[in-house]
């Protein structure tokens, strides 16, 4: 049952700002264009409304302007409505001729789109691409959304192809409005001198308009020391995870294994850290109530990290179990929405992760991207013959712990193993998820103990695996690979996670090939991943994820999308569209970021 809507964050939902556009002359045009107008945006907002959520369960609400814009006048009218409710991003629609400049949206860093309607009673394609020149000229980029076939004016239906152009870019859109302002909390700081971990305030501030939050490690141990949480929840959490979650096998030698005294304390203390951390993230009213009204406030965090290894995990139970539940799509209070958590404190991926969860509202897989397997040395070391979908080699995704359990695959669409947004998961899709997760006391390079999460990722799943990285001279770039997930014979299996690490979750990929660059194989992928860890997302969303780069101006150096689903401001073709992705990076390197 969903028990909880969202995850608790200050600033109100962004909406979307739908602004009919009009050809102002009155004595006829004005008038015989009112009401196809105004229906064509009561259309858009009701469609938008209808199809999207926040990433915390509730509808995405649409605000019109309560005229149509002929010019001026209006469209600051509608403006000042706008900022009243909390407008984030703005489609502006129309059948018809307008005036460009006069009526365009000049927000200096809402995302903008233009559904001119493709009739030709009157001229709305016309205008469309006025007003984008306008936009292009004046360096305010804007979206196109123009239907591919003639429709006749006073057809109110939306067709399909519009249809996917209105989602992908609200779908975007609403993440940059929702980042904005939000913190990312680093939890510790930089684990084993991986890179993604420096914080690079510049890239938050300016590229996605996040601010940075810092806590020392040391505040776990405050926190646990003098009771700083809610009793009566840890009292139920801890019974929760002696219920549901099955310790998995001891693989450690036998000088390096916990005594099951500390096992049950270390039990204690990971359940602990689970709560500190969400509180520390978003706030916990019940704070308050013992006594710590500062703690109770929380940090406004809608992503964050926890370095763990080494400062942490050399003493204390590692970060595993808090990771892997925190970033799942439910605990011991019922199915809710996932936090986006980053092991390692990995900025880059934890703000990778928070992209994909935006786009598709579910729970994101955090990975090692660890080996990548050729047809041969699998068949070397197991005998095996890779087959069907993995016949071309396989890349093992193994985050060195914990990952989400509704990466195991046992949620369906359809019948289809799946990652869903949590107002779709059943009660028994989570106890499924559970079931197929063991909690292996952790290995050698944990001293302090802890539990690793291990499970095997169902076979069929679409998914996209992403990740930003940054590069000197040229700043963050996006690079993604859309595929699918196998799984191998049991033996096989087992041969290949051995020598990894048999208490980790894994998750075999294999990226969707073109034959050509860097997706000429399978190995070419692997070998043009830009760092240790990718996050993966239910879904081939490269296609979002691109939308989003854009409007954040961070370029996409690797991706597979085909082209009728890179969507992206018209401004791009201007940079080369013959060559669409030197044109993406001379884009948002003239344009810098959103935000200054
Ligand atoms: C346990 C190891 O230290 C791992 O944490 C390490 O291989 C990584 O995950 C690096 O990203
Ligand atoms: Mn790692």
């Amino acid at each position: 049952m969903n028990t909880h809507i969202g995850n608790r964050l200050q600033g109100s939902l962004p909406k979307i700002g739908i602004r009919p556009i009009i050809d102002g002359r009155r004595g006829g045009i004005r008038e015989s264009l009112e009401d196809v107008t105004m229906e064509m945006a009561r259309n858009a907002a009701a469609f938008l409304s209808e199809n999207l959520k926040h990433s915390n369960g509730l509808p995405v609400e649409c605000v019109i302007a309560d005229t149509c814009i002929g010019g001026v006048a209006e469209a600051a009218k509608a403006e000042e409505k706008f900022a009243r409710a909390g407008v984030g991003l703005t489609i502006s629609v129309t059948p018809s001729w307008c005036y460009p400049t006069e009526t365009m949206d000049t927000h200096p860093t809402r995302p903008k789109a233009i559904w001119g309607f493709n009739g030709t009673e009157r001229p709305g394609a016309v205008y469309l691409a006025a007003v984008l020149s306008a936009h292009n000229q004046k360096g305010l980029p804007a979206f196109s959304i123009y239907g591919r076939d003639v429709q006749d004016i006073g057809d109110t239906t939306i067709t399909p192809d519009v249809q996917e152009k209105l989602l992908q870019f609200a779908k975007a859109g609403l993440a940059v409005a929702t980042m904005q302002g939000k913190s990312y909390l680093s939890m510790g700081s930089v684990s084993m001198g991986i890179a993604g971990c420096i914080v690079d305030e510049t890239f938050f501030q300016r590229f996605l308009g996040i601010r940075n939050e810092y806590v020392d490690m040391t505040e776990f141990v405050r926190r646990m020391e003098l009771g700083i949480y809610d009793q009566a929840e840890y009292e139920s959490a801890l019974a929760w995870a002696k219920a549901n979650c099955n310790e998995g096998a001891e693989v450690n030698p036998a000088h390096l294994q916990r005594t099951e005294e500390q096992k049950a304390g270390d039990w204690e203390t990971v359940v602990k850290m689970t709560l500190i951390a969400r509180d520390l993230m978003i706030g916990n009213p019940k704070l308050n109530a013992i006594g710590y009204g500062e703690e109770a406030l929380g940090h406004n965090a809608i992503a964050a990290g926890f370095q763990g290894q080494r400062a942490w995990t050399d003493y204390f139970p590692n970060g595993d179990f808090m990771e892997a539940i925190l970033t799942s799509s439910f605990d011991w209070n019922g199915i809710r929405e996932p936090y986006m958590l980053a092991t390692e404190n990995d900025t880059l991926n934890g703000i990778t992760m928070l992209f994909g969860h935006l786009l598709t509202n579910a729970a994101q897989i955090f990975a090692d991207v660890r080996t990548y397997w050729s047809p041969d040395a699998v068949k070397r070391v197991t005998g095996h013959q890779l087959e069907g979908r993995a016949a071309n080699g396989i890349i093992h995704l193994i985050n060195s712990g914990p990952a989400a359990l509704d990466g195991t695959g046992r949620q369906t669409i359809d019948g289809q193993p799946a990652m869903k947004p949590f107002w779709d998961i059943t009660e028994q899709e989570a106890n499924d998820c559970l079931e197929a997760t063991k909690w292996s006391p952790a290995v050698d390079f944990f001293r302090g103990g802890g539990f690793s999460t291990d499970f095997t990722t169902r076979a069929g799943m679409p998914v996209t695996m992403a990740r930003i990285n940054l590069v000197a001279g040229l700043g963050p770039v996006l690079q993604l690979a859309e595929g699918y997930t196998v799984e191998l014979p049991d033996d096989v299996h087992d041969k290949l996670d051995q020598r990894s690490n048999p208490t980790w979750p894994t998750t075999w990929f294999v990226p969707n090939l073109t034959g050509e660059g860097l997706f000429k194989d399978v190995y070419a992928v692997m070998n043009n991943w830009g760092s240790n860890h990718a996050a993966v997302s239910y879904g081939h969303i490269g296609g979002d994820l691109i939308t989003l780069a854009s409007m954040l101006r961070i370029p996409v150096s690797m991706h597979n999308v085909p082209d009728d689903r890179v969507f992206r401001p018209s401004m791009w073709s201007a940079f080369g569209g013959m060559d669409p992705v030197g044109a993406d990076f001379r884009a948002c390197q003239a344009l810098g970021p959103l935000y200054r």
